[in-house]
């Protein structure tokens, strides 16, 4: 799963509210409290949509609310051998860079993008050509859009599938949370790298968002007769964008892969069905593309039991670059710890504050 970033639900989906309790006096709210559940049917729509996309998914699998805590995860319903293909993911069900180069409306501005604005410019157009693909479902329904069985099972809000993330929270919360732990500085320079994305995007995806929405004509040349008004659609972040662009970037820091360099074309994508596997720095399934069709492969790992989740290594829990404070700042959860995060920062958890060595 890569790490490149450093630089509503939809409207058919039902959501399944475990709480009330939606505010509370002291800022950030338990997130499970929040917690809303992927109906089990959008599954059910996302397995036969792969399948029609000529996905091989093995009979012996399902989702279920994981065992670590944090959402959903696959599990074996039956016994599996070691190197059995589990599910094979043909390329055209990712999001690629090449969905981003080939888009109709904006693919090259988003190409100068991302040959101009260094290696987090990827990452921005992913985001781009994610939430425009999200805010055009929620104008017409997902069934408008290409991946919409998949964007419908994605977090696009805070709570979803319990996706907890700094970048969902508000400035005060961070502040709150976060100061002076070790955290901080990395969540602030993320949440600006993000305002700044959001107000890029809204000039390259704007129009069309716009369109969709029924707010501007799709012939719409631009010309205009000296007396007529002057439209300036794009003067303000559009309503929805914000959302929809750091909801797309929840996605991408907590989802996306890395097959190959960071110079090839899979420097980063999403590869539905695999994204639903949780981590453990024990996994015990492997996964690779074959590089003649761009297919992901995914195999258990060693001989699987009936009713084992199947786990996937994010990033080596040992790896340096990746301390547990990191972990939480990249993909909204500490290995291993199930205890409010927010009180964690609190109470000056060792996680997420340097310890000073006694004299
Ligand atoms: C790739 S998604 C996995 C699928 C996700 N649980 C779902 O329901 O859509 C990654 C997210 O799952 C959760 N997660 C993954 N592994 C976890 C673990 N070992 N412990 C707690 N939460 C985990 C975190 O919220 C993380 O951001």
């Amino acid at each position: 799963m890569t790490a490149c970033f450093v630089l509503s639900s939809s409207p058919s989906k039902t959501i399944t509210q475990h709480s009330t309790q939606l505010f509370s006096s002291s800022g950030l709210v338990d997130i499970q409290a929040i917690s809303r559940d992927t109906p089990g049917s959008s599954y059910d729509l996302l397995l036969d949509w792969l399948r029609a996309k000529g996905a091989t998914v093995n009979d012996n699998l399902c989702f279920q609310p994981s065992s670590r805590g944090g959402g959903y995860g696959a599990f074996v319903t039956d016994n599996v051998a070691k190197g059995e293909i589990l599910v094979e993911i043909p390329r055209s069900a990712c999001v690629t860079l090449d969905n981003v180069k080939n888009d109709p409306d904006s693919g090259e501005v988003f190409q100068k993008l991302m040959t101009q604005a260094g290696p987090g410019g990827n990452t921005v157009a992913l985001a781009g050509i994610l939430a425009k693909k999200r805010l055009v479902a929620l104008a017409k329904g997902s069934e408008a859009i290409e991946y919409g069985p998949y964007f419908d099972t994605l977090p696009w809000e805070r709570g979803i599938n319990s996706q907890e993330h700094m970048l969902f929270w508000s400035d005060e919360d961070v502040d709150t949370f976060m100061k002076g732990t070790m955290c901080y500085s990395e969540a602030k320079s993320l949440r600006e790298e993000v305002d700044l994305a959001i107000s890029v995007l809204n000039k390259i995806i704007g129009k069309s968002i716009l369109t969709a929405r029924g707010e501007l004509s799709e012939t719409d040349s631009g010309f205009n007769f000296p007396w007529d008004p002057k439209p300036e659609p794009l003067k303000q972040i559009i309503d929805g964008l914000p959302e929809a662009v750091r909801g797309a970037f929840v996605c991408l820091l907590t989802r996306a892969f890395q097959d190959g360099d960071d110079d090839d074309e899979d420097a980063e994508k999403l590869v539905p069905w695999l994204d639903m596997l949780q981590h453990s720095d024990e996994p015990n399934i492997r996964h690779a593309m074959r590089k003649d069709d761009g297919t992901v492969e995914v195999r258990a790992g060693r001989d699987l039991q009936a009713g084992e989740e199947l786990f996937n290594q994010y990033r080596s829990e040992k790896d340096e670059t990746m301390p547990y404070h990191r972990f939480f700042t990249r993909y909204g959860f500490v290995p291993g710890i199930e205890e409010n995060i927010a009180d964690l920062l609190k109470d000056k958890s060792s996680i997420f504050v340097a310890q000073k060595a006694e004299v």
